[in-house]
C-alpha cells in the first residue's frame, strides 16, 4: 500500500483517530521535549565556548594581578619623600629608571628617589604608592605636565630630576596583588552562561580551553517549488526564501549553531536525500512547509518517521515531529506559512535549542499587560499569538500590549515590528478594551 492510500486507510482506526486529534500547545511541546536531553559536555576553545553553559566550577590558580601594579601612568616613589610637597614647595626626587608595563628588572627605589612607571607595570622594590604624572613636571623643570612624551621623542624620560606637586597616600595608585581575586578563589561556577564577561576571565585566569556543553547545530530547510533564494530572479508565481533566512537567525540568536540549507523543491526524493544527507552535521533538523493537507506537502509525504499533528493554535495549527536516521535526531516540521513556521519556532523549537544546551531558562519570559484596544475576535477552540508591542510601564504596574498587525500569518511586516506575542487562550473569544492579557516578550 502506498503511504497516501495508507493515510487514508488510518482514517477510520484507532491509530487514525489518534493521528488526527487536536493537540494542545502544551501536549505538543511535552512531547517534544520529553525526547529532548542536553548535549554531553565537551572541551572548547573559548570564543567557541561563547553562550554555551559551563559544566565545571572553574578555580582561579593564580591571585588576580598576579603583582602590585601600578593604576596610573607616573612615577613610584617613596611616600615620606612626597609627604610635604605642594605646588610651591615640591620634593624634588632622583628618577632611577623606567618601568614599562611587561618589564621584569625592576630598579630599586631608594630614599630620594622615583622610578618613572607605566600603568599595569611592576611596583618596584621600595615604591610605596604612585604619583600620577599630571602631578609633577614630567622632569622638565616647569609646571604640571598632561603626560609623558613618547619613548621614541624623549628616550632618556627616566632619568634625571623630577619634581612632585602633591603627596600620595601609601599605596595610592597602586592595585595590589589578588586584589581581584586570590588563588583558589571560585572564578565561575557550574551552570554559568558564558558571555563576554565570563570569557574575559577564563582567559585571564589562562584558560585557553573550557568544558561546556556544545551549542547544539541545527539544520534548517525550507521546501516548496514556488521559492526563490533573495538576490536571484523570481517569476511568475514565485517568491523569495524568507523562511530559511529567518529560522536561520531565530537559531543562532536561541545559542545554536545553525547551518541553512536553503529550499528544497517540492519532490519527496530530493527532500529525503537532502534531510539524510544533512543529518551528519545535525542535532536538530528543522524545515519550513510541506506539512497542511494540499497535495504538494513533501515534507508529511517524504518524512515517514516523522508525525503529523493538528495543534490547537493559531498560526501553526498543523506541525510535525519525529527521530530521523540511526542517531534518531529530532525533527519539528514546522508550517510554510512564515508567521506560523516563526511562531512555531518560538514555541517549540526555541526550547528544544536550550534545552540541549543545558540553559537554566528554556522559555521566553511571560508577563501580564493590559490591552487598552481589546482584541475583536480570536478563534475557539485554537490559542491565539497576535503580534504585538508591549511596553513596559514605569510604576510596577503590568504594561500594555496593542496588536501589530492582523492574524493573516503571511504577514511578514507585521512580524518584524513586533517585540512580543499576545496569547489568547482557546476558550476567549474575545478580550474588552483594557482587559489583561498574557505576553511573550520575544528579547
Ligand atoms: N485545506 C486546508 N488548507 C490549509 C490548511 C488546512 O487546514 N486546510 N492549513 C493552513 C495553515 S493553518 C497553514 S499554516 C498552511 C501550512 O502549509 P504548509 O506547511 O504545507 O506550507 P506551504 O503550503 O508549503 O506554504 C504555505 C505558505 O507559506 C509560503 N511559504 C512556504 N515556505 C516559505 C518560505 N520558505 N519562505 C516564504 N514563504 C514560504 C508558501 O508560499 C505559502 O504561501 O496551510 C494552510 N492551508
Ligand atoms: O496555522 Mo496556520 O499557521 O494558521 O497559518
Amino acid at each position: 500500500m502506498s503511504s497516501t492510500a495508507a493515510r487514508a486507510a488510518d482514517q477510520g482506526t484507532g491509530e487514525g483517530r489518534e493521528r488526527h486529534r487536536v493537540w494542545s500547545v502544551a501536549e505538543h511541546l511535552d512531547d517534544i521535549l520529553g525526547h529532548i536531553h542536553p548535549l554531553d559536555p565537551i572541551e572548547l576553545q573559548l570564543l567557541d565556548a561563547l553562550g554555551c553553559v559551563l559544566v565545571e566550577d572553574v578555580t582561579v590558580p593564580a591571585a588576580l594581578p598576579p603583582f602590585d601594579n601600578s593604576a596610573m601612568d607616573g612615577y613610584a616613589v617613596r611616600t615620606a619623600d612626597v609627604g610635604a610637597a605642594t605646588g610651591e614647595h615640591p620634593a624634588v626626587l632622583t628618577v632611577v629608571g623606567d618601568i614599562a608595563a611587561g618589564s621584569g628588572e625592576l630598579p630599586a627605589v631608594g630614599p630620594g628617589e622615583a622610578a618613572r612607571i607605566m600603568t599595569g607595570a611592576p611596583l618596584p622594590p621600595g615604591g610605596q604608592a604612585v604619583v600620577p604624572v599630571e602631578w609633577t613636571d614630567g622632569g622638565l623643570d616647569n609646571g604640571p605636565v598632561s603626560g609623558m612624551p613618547a619613548r621614541s621623542s624623549d628616550p632618556h624620560g627616566g632619568s634625571g630630576l623630577v619634581r612632585v606637586f602633591r603627596p600620595v597616600r601609601d599605596g595610592q595608585h597602586v592595585r595590589t596583588r589578588g586584589s581581584d581575586a586570590g588563588a583558589g578563589e571560585l572564578a565561575l561556577s557550574a551552570g554559568t552562561v558564558l558571555g563576554a564577561a565570563q570569557i574575559g576571565l577564563l582567559a585571564a585566569v589562562g584558560r585557553s580551553t573550557v568544558r561546556v556543553r556544545p551549542r547544539p547545530r541545527v539544520v534548517v530547510l525550507s521546501t516548496g517549488s514556488e521559492l526563490v533564494q533573495p538576490g536571484e530572479e523570481t517569476g511568475p508565481g514565485r517568491i523569495y526564501d524568507s523562511n530559511s533566512y529567518q529560522l536561520t537567525a531565530a537559531a543562532q540568536e536561541a545559542g545554536a549553531i545553525a547551518y541553512r540549507v536553503g529550499s528544497v523543491a517540492d519532490d519527496a526524493e530530493t527532500l529525503r536525500a537532502t534531510v539524510e544527507d544533512q543529518l551528519s552535521r545535525a542535532d536538530i533538523v528543522v524545515t519550513s512547509g510541506g506539512v497542511s493537507v494540499g497535495a504538494y506537502d513533501v515534507v508529511k509525504e517524504a518524512m515517514h518517521e516523522v508525525e503529523f499533528r493538528t495543534v490547537g493554535m493559531q498560526p501553526g495549527k498543523p506541525q510535525g515531529f519525529g527521530r530521523v536516521g540511526s542517531d534518531r535526531t529530532p525533527l519539528l516540521a514546522l508550517p510554510g506559512n512564515p508567521v506560523s513556521s516563526y511562531v512555531s519556532f518560538e514555541l517549540f523549537v526555541r526550547p528544544v535549542i536550550r534545552t540541549m544546551l543545558g540553559a537554566g531558562l528554556v522559555h521566553r519570559t511571560t508577563v501580564r499587560a493590559f490591552c487598552p484596544d481589546g482584541i475583536a475576535s480570536s478563534p475557539e477552540g485554537r490559542r491565539q499569538f497576535l503580534r504585538g508591542w508591549y511596553e513596559p510601564s514605569v510604576a510596577g504596574e503590568p504594561g500594555t500590549v496593542a496588536p501589530v498587525g492582523g492574524a493573516g500569518s503571511h504577514l511578514i511586516k507585521a512580524l518584524a515590528r513586533a517585540n512580543a506575542l499576545i496569547v489568547i487562550p482557546e476558550d476567549v473569544a474575545e478580550v474588552a478594551p483594557g482587559a489583561e492579557v498574557d505576553v511573550v516578550l520575544l528579547a
